[in-house]
């Protein structure tokens, strides 16, 4: 099938991506003229492991094609994906300008029956939205064309993007025509999982509640931790323990800084705004986002009970949200850098993939050119996000190059055994072993 995918970011490129491994025809197109230059010499402008060779092998295959003239992408294709983004507006509410605009300019190019696919995340009643934009501008070139909107919402975690697409849990398709389902289940032929059928305006509300329920999830386990750093429990068995109870599981139980990210903060935000303007309190989502907003505050005032950060070197591991990303958006290591900088701190930082875009907010910090400089007459280190290559580290190595001994593990992710063996004196979140 031929598939044009708008939005070449995160989302759109892994969709294109499978989908063109599928054996699909595929054209991605883009408002940014930089991002689709780079695209089209088989350059991927984000990190995403996996995600550059296979574009670079489905255009060696004349399977793939990017362009940013959206009416050679719509004519081209049977069904048209919209991957933009919904950032948020400063009320909470998804901005939904961007899904706009893909919308009014599909209606205007589109030349025959096309299904359009909305895979951004959008408060519900968007794929009716979208249906009236398209309609209103066909109907201005007074022609009568059919289509279909479907909400497919997409459930990638950054850092594994590809695998998810490959093997997801479910496939949810909002359809509201046996043409669009039809349609549809031939495009994910191919993929071995549960298809779920509903109606558009579920399968909008099945992507929000999926999101806050596991925001909450970690939210939940962010207040017990605190209440076991206070009562000298350890969080960490105290999740394994849970785990193992099936209607638990065993996922996104683990306590630390608090969730970032591109989608959390800003879906739980939407679907509280969604509550709001249908005049209903939402408790439970408000907590879960304000446990979040606290838990570096929560986690600094710890570290400035144990030691005075006034002075002190900090050797600060990992920026990006999460572990193989370089996004940054609503990264802990934000908060928290800015929380050290007033505390009277010196932050030397290190990441794999993620310092530039930290660098360019926060100059006054030092860049390490490698994972040991950055420890090079440190007081205090900081792990914020849990690469690997900071579990396999060198800790003897790192510790001599060090003033001091403090380890403060905002991700639980160290060995306190191992480290305090050595000589660090470490504290994790509510982590003893
Ligand atoms: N990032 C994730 O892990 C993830 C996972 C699931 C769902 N989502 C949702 O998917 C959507 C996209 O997220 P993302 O992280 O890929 O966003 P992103 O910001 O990385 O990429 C969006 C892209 O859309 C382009 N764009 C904007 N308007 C356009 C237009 N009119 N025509 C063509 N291109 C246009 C932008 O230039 C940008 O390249 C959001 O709604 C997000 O909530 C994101
Ligand atoms: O037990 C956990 C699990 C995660 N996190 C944090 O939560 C944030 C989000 O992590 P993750 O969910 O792995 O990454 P995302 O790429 O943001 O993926 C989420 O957001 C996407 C965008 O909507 C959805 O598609 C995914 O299903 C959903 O997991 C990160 O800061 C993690 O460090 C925790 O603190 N504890």
């Amino acid at each position: 099938m031929k598939v044009a995918v708008i939005g070449t970011g995160y989302v759109g490129i892994t969709t294109a991506a499978s989908l063109g491994e599928m054996g699909h025809q595929i054209m991605g197109v883009d408002i940014d003229e930089e991002k689709i230059k780079k695209l089209q010499s088989g350059i991927l402008p984000i990190y995403e492991p996996g995600v550059e060779p296979l574009i670079q092998d489905l255009m060696r295959q004349g399977r793939i094609q990017f362009t940013t003239d959206l009416r050679e992408a719509v004519c081209f294709a049977d069904i048209i994906f919209i991957a933009v983004g919904t950032p948020s507006l400063p009320n909470g509410q998804a901005d939904l300008a961007y899904v706009e605009s893909a919308a009014a300019g599909i209606g205007k190019c589109m030349d025959c029956y096309k299904v359009i696919v909305n895979k951004s995340t959008v408060p519900i009643g968007t794929a009716e939205r979208v249906k009236k934009i398209i309609t209103s501008e066909v109907n201005k070139r007074d022609q009568f064309i059919k289509f279909d909107v479907v909400s497919n919402p997409e459930f990638l975690q950054e850092g594994k993007a590809l695998q998810d697409a490959r093997w997801p849990d479910r496939i949810i398709l909002g359809c509201a025509s046996e043409n669009a389902k039809n349609l549809m289940n031939k495009l994910y032929q191919g993929v071995q999982a549960p298809k779920y059928f509903t109606s558009p305006k579920n399968a909008e509300m099945i992507k929000y509640a999926s999101n806050a329920f596991l925001a909450t999830k970690i939210s939940f386990m962010n207040e017990m931790a605190r209440l076991c750093d206070t009562l000298e429990v350890d969080v960490t068995e105290v999740a394994q323990g849970m785990g193992m109870d099936k209607r638990i599981g065993p996922y996104f139980l683990q306590a630390g800084i608090g969730y970032g990210g591109s989608c959390f903060p800003k879906d739980v935000a939407a679907l509280y705004s969604m509550g709001q303007q249908a005049h209903l309190e939402m408790p439970i989502l408000r907590e879960a986002q304000k446990v979040n907003q606290t838990q570096c505050d929560w986690f600094v005032e710890k570290m400035k009970g144990i030691v005075n950060l006034e002075g002190k070197n900090i050797a600060l591991l990992g920026l990006s949200f999460k572990p193989e990303t370089d996004d940054i958006r609503e990264a802990p290591s934000i908060k928290l850098i800015d929380l050290f900088l007033r505390n009277g701190a010196k932050i030397s930082a290190y990441d794999p993939k993620a310092m530039k875009p930290i660098q360019n907010i926060f100059p006054q910090i030092t860049m390490a050119e490698d994972c040991y400089q950055v420890f090079d007459g440190a007081d205090i280190v900081v792990l914020c996000t849990e690469w690997k290559q900071f579990q396999k580290l060198d800790w003897m190595r790192a510790k001599r190059m060090m003033r001091g001994n403090y380890l403060f593990d905002g991700r639980n992710a160290l060995s306190a055994k191992e480290l305090t063996a050595i000589g660090f004196h470490y504290w994790g979140v509510a982590k003893k072993t």
